[in-house]
């Protein structure tokens, strides 16, 4: 971990007169698994459409791989593209679609012949931890965490250096969630992924995450780890991380550390 591969420097974003980001910088390091947490509305997905180029900040730059991502020519477009996977808080799977249709996806604007394409979408499939029957199924035939297992294989379609996840625990239970986090981990650490994992989850901060970044004020207040943001004097802050939620969290961690 020792080079930025995203780097933001002076973000301002805003929807009309509401600004959301102000002066925002934050990098993420190679390899590593940024978590970004901060109070509703704080503008996470938001910092997270930017980085993939959905949204453009009304300032500032935000680069990826060295390149940047709201100036970028066509070939660098196309280069940046391969390079990402994301997935979305609900999956955003296509429900006419089968999950290895989906999983093809983004696949298509590669030139592989469809056999090729939809073997790949199955080791994509397994590697989410998805059962080997459920390539055929449709979205609405799957549980919830099913479906978010297939966005993340969807996400993992093209072998992306960098994945993006938008509360990848949000509606599982516990159990499903710690199944979760255990399978970001390991995937991380196997494909040497960087991760920027969006997320209010204070078990996934422990399970996942390397380095935690705090969005408040329109901007990134603090990262750090745990031990380190659980002492920075902001009310805010200071209520998430030494919150009764957090010191459960802690518990069960120190449990599992046992
Ligand atoms: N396309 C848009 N047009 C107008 N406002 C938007 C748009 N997208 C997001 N916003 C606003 O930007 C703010 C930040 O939204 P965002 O979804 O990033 O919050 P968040 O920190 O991810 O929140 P949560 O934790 O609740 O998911 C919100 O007030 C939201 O309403």
């Amino acid at each position: 971990m020792s080079d930025p591969i995203i780097t933001m420097r002076g973000i301002r974003t805003q929807f009309g007169p509401k600004v959301i980001h102000d002066g925002l910088d934050l990098d993420v390091m190679r390899g590593e698994i940024l978590g970004i947490v901060g109070g509703s509305g704080t503008g996470k997905s938001v910092l997270l459409r930017s980085i993939v180029g959905l949204l453009t900040p009304a300032a500032g730059q935000i680069t990826v791989k060295g390149i940047d991502v709201h100036r970028a020519s066509g070939r660098e477009h196309a280069l940046l593209g391969r390079s990402l996977g994301v997935m979305f808080q609900d999956g955003a799977l296509f429900s006419t679609l089968t999950v290895r249709e989906n999983v093809e996806v983004p696949m298509r604007r590669l030139d592989l012949p469809a056999g090729v394409r939809s073997e790949l979408a199955d080791l994509k499939i397994s590697m989410a931890g998805l059962p080997w029957d459920a390539g055929g199924k449709y979205p609405s035939e799957l549980s919830g965490g099913m479906r978010k297992r297939a966005g993340l294989a969807r996400a993992l379609a093209l072998d992306p250096e960098l994945v993006f996840l938008d509360e990848p625990t949000a509606g599982l239970d516990p159990i499903g969630a710690s199944e979760f986090d255990r399978l970001i981990r390991g995937l991380t650490d196997t494909l040497g992924l960087t991760v920027f994992l969006v997320t209010h989850d204070l078990d996934t901060l422990h399970a996942c995450c390397d380095r935690i970044a705090v969005l408040a004020e329109k901007r990134v207040l603090a990262t750090g780890s745990i031990d380190q943001l659980r002492r920075i004097d902001h009310p805010w802050v200071h209520e998430y991380f030494n919150g009764p939620r957090a010191r459960a969290a802690m518990e069960q961690t120190a449990r599992k550390d046992d």
